[in-house]
């Protein structure tokens, strides 16, 4: 069939296979183009492992250490008749091209919320690798079956203390529009820490950890975003912000858990960039096309890949292993710099729908949005007929 972008809301309902490839292939270009990581990782679990952060975790493991990967995520196959989703060709594509260069590479398609997925994780890796000596966190979720009790969670996207009112860009109609935000009570407060908090990644790490499968000096990391002044209404002082702190207090936890095997637990705290995730939060669109703009003239523009490339090669295994005072490793330094926020705080006041693309990196923006889909990539040809069943190497659950 020949497949075109269908955009709804925040989401883009179709995908693209081929397209969803090439962004593979680049990310994994980009990672050889750095060469060999020194003293990288060379087995590990990543969880959230298809789109954003957590595909260019596993892709740096992978291409950049020569890593054995197991990657869980939770993605729907394409059939004959209809796409599946970007994440299902992101992964079929990295398992081709692990494969390719010779390295092992397992996926699980299911709730990573779930004690059986644990399990079945638990399973796979005494069965292949023995034990991993990195696990990286990179769930992004709006609801959440509690394992215990099966109760299912919804998170919420909102201020606390008050109305939240801000200019923001209506993607579908790229119109500037006034965005308000009613604030969430308690029980959506609390809610969202069920949902995007820390109890998830401790369960994984006292899963593994109980099963043995954790190797002596692993690290652990779970994906942060704090921002500026400018989102903090919205994100770091709103529900989501509650849920990342708790993120913070169940990595000392974790920490603590592991010191007996010179383990390592920390919170990174990445920048801004254009992810299923991001589309969804009021005001991150309008932000990230201004920054994003900012960010590309002062020559420090990165996306996803870059960013964690960045992170494993120069913090977590070779340069400097340099936290904050909450031992979270910022790797949002070059996005909060003056010269970004302040050109953002200036340029704010000044936007409309008119010169909403003259200000600010909005075209990028859409454009990055789409590939995220397997859309707009060069070298693909949009007009050809593609199959939307690609099967490959997962465990269902
Ligand atoms: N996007 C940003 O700007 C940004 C910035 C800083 C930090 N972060 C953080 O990075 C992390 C990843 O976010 P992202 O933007 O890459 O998101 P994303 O939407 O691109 O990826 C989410 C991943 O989680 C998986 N997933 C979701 N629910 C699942 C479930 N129930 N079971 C198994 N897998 C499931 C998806 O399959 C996917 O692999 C989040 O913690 C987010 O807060 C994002």
């Amino acid at each position: 069939m020949i497949i075109a972008p269908k955009v709804r809301g925040f989401i883009c309902t179709t995908t693209h296979p081929a397209g969803c490839e090439a962004n593979v292939r680049q990310q994994i270009a980009y990672v050889k183009s750095k060469g060999p990581l020194a003293n990288g990782p060379k087995r590990v679990l990543v969880i959230g492992a298809s789109t954003g952060y957590g595909l260019a975790s596993r892709i740096t493991a992978a291409f950049g250490s020569d890593a054995a990967t197991i990657g869980v995520f939770l993605e729907k196959a394409g059939t004959e008749k209809k796409p599946g989703s970007a994440g299902w060709y992101n992964s079929a594509a990295f398992d081709k091209a692990a494969k390719e260069a010779g390295l092992y590479s397992k996926s699980v398609n299911g709730d990573a919320f779930s004690d059986e997925c644990r399990a079945k994780v638990v399973e796979l890796i005494k069965a292949d690798l023995g034990q991993v000596d990195m696990v990286v966190y990179s769930l992004a979720s709006p609801v959440r079956k509690l394992p215990a009790t099966g109760e299912l969670i919804r998170s919420a996207l909102k201020p606390i203390g008050e109305v939240y009112t801000a200019t923001a860009v209506d993607t579908n109609k790229d119109e500037l529009i006034e965005a308000h935000v009613e604030p969430a009570n308690e029980e959506e407060i609390a809610n969202t820490i069920k949902v995007m908090g820390g109890e998830d990644w401790e369960l994984w790490l006292q899963a593994l950890d109980q099963a043995g499968v954790l190797a002596e000096g692993v690290k652990t990391v779970a994906y942060s975003y704090i921002g500026t002044d400018i989102t903090w209404p919205i994100y770091w002082h709103g529900t989501l912000g509650r849920a990342k702190e708790d993120l913070d207090r169940a990595s000392s936890a974790i920490r603590q858990q592991l010191s007996s095997k010179n383990g390592t637990a920390n919170v990174a705290v990445l920048k801004s960039v254009v992810t299923q995730a991001s589309a969804a939060i009021p005001v991150m669109p309008l932000y990230i096309a201004m920054s994003f703009k900012l960010m590309k003239e002062q020559g420090i523009h990165e996306g996803c890949i870059e960013q964690i490339q960045r992170m494993f090669y120069t913090r977590l295994f070779d340069g400097e292993f340099v936290t904050d005072d909450a031992q979270r490793i910022r790797m949002d330094d070059w996005e909060l710099r003056e010269s970004v926020q302040q050109a953002c705080r200036d340029l704010w006041p000044q936007v409309t729908t008119e010169n909403l693309s003259q200000l600010t990196d909005y075209q990028g923006y859409k454009a990055e949005f789409l590939k995220l889909f397997g859309f707009g990539w060069e070298g693909v040809d949009y007009t050809a007929d593609v199959n939307p069943e690609v099967n490959f190497d997962v465990v269902a659950m």
